[in-house]
């Protein structure tokens, strides 16, 4: 017997021959047994482990997203702020994370790129779900999708169902008395400025005293869209970093593209109304 410590000793249970353990719970062989790299290349396990950590991220986002929108449709505003925040700081971890994978030069990426095909981040549906989810609404980008009917589904789905920001406008609605256009409920296309509804968030901004739920609820947007915007400024960098202005092999014209998706505002109104204040 060696003479290190044992735990055994302290009351800590040794066997899992009957009882549920921690692997069996958390299904650690299901993900660990996940990786499966197309090349001898070392740094394809990097990149798988990186992409495949998003997607649990993700998993989490969209899962947090909907108990937001939940609680905003009950007018349950202030739990709903705990599970923005959450929402924020998963992005922060998905910001960070970059960090890992920028320690793949070009060098590094081209001895497995090849193995890619033609897979890209652009084919992953819990990203689009998440787009979906938040008011981003580009029903062209679903077809990528079209030979997994269940994802399609899925995504269809969440055409269906209002946005984060749609509910959000129907508190907004609700408390400040502004009717809004139609069109801004629109589902199946992303959210466009509009003047009706940058008014009333003026009136929230201009008496936060009255409207501090509504205030409060549209920091937490600000500050989802904020961590948002870095993690699409981060991918963006590392991609010129990683494979300068290549096509993507999604086929698209790569940086150009996500140079675009930058310009994105999912909150639009919450930007303008700033400066007129
Ligand atoms: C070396 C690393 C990476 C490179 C070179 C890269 C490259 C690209 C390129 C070129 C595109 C445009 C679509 C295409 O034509 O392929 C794209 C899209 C995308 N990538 Fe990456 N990417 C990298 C890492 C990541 C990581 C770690 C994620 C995390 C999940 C990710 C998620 C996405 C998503 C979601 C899109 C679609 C964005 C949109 O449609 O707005 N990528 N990527
Ligand atoms: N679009 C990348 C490939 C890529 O990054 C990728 C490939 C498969 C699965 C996820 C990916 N990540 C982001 O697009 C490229 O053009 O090199």
């Amino acid at each position: 017997m060696s003479d290190a410590y044992d735990p055994a000793g302290d009351g800590a249970q040794m066997s899992f021959a009957r009882d549920m353990s921690y692997g069996d719970y958390l299904r650690t062989d299901a993900i660990l047994t996940a990786q499966a790299p197309l090349s001898d290349a070392h740094d394809e396990m990097l990149f798988i482990i990186q992409h495949q950590t998003s997607e649990l991220w993700m998993k989490l986002v969209l899962h947090e997203i909907g108990a937001a929108r939940s609680a905003i449709c009950a007018g349950a505003l202030q739990p709903s702020f705990k599970v923005l925040s959450r929402v924020a700081r998963i992005f922060d971890q998905l910001n960070s994370s970059w960090d890992v994978l920028r320690t793949m030069t070009p060098s590094d990426y081209t001895t497995f790129r090849e193995s890619l095909g033609r897979s890209s981040g652009f084919q992953s549906h819990q990203y689009r779900l998440i787009e979906y989810a938040l008011g981003n609404r580009n029903e062209n980008l679903m077809r990528v999708h079209e030979h997994r009917p269940e994802l399609h589904a899925m995504l269809e789905a969440e055409l269906s169902r209002p946005s984060l920001y749609h509910v959000t406008l129907d508190r907004l609605s609700e408390a400040t008395g502004h009717r809004f256009d139609p069109a801004a409920y629109r589902m199946r296309a992303p959210h466009a400025r509009d003047e009706g509804i940058e008014a009333a968030w003026h009136e929230v901004y201009a008496d936060t005293a009255r409207f501090w739920n509504l205030y409060e609820l549209a920091e937490k947007l600000v500050d989802l869209e904020d961590y948002f915007r870095r993690w699409r400024f981060n991918h963006v960098t590392t991609v010129e970093r990683v494979i300068g202005f290549k096509r993507g092999t999604g086929g698209t014209s790569g940086v150009n593209y996500l140079r675009k998706m930058l310009d994105v505002e999912l909150f639009p109104e919450l930007w303008s109304v700033r400066g007129g204040l």
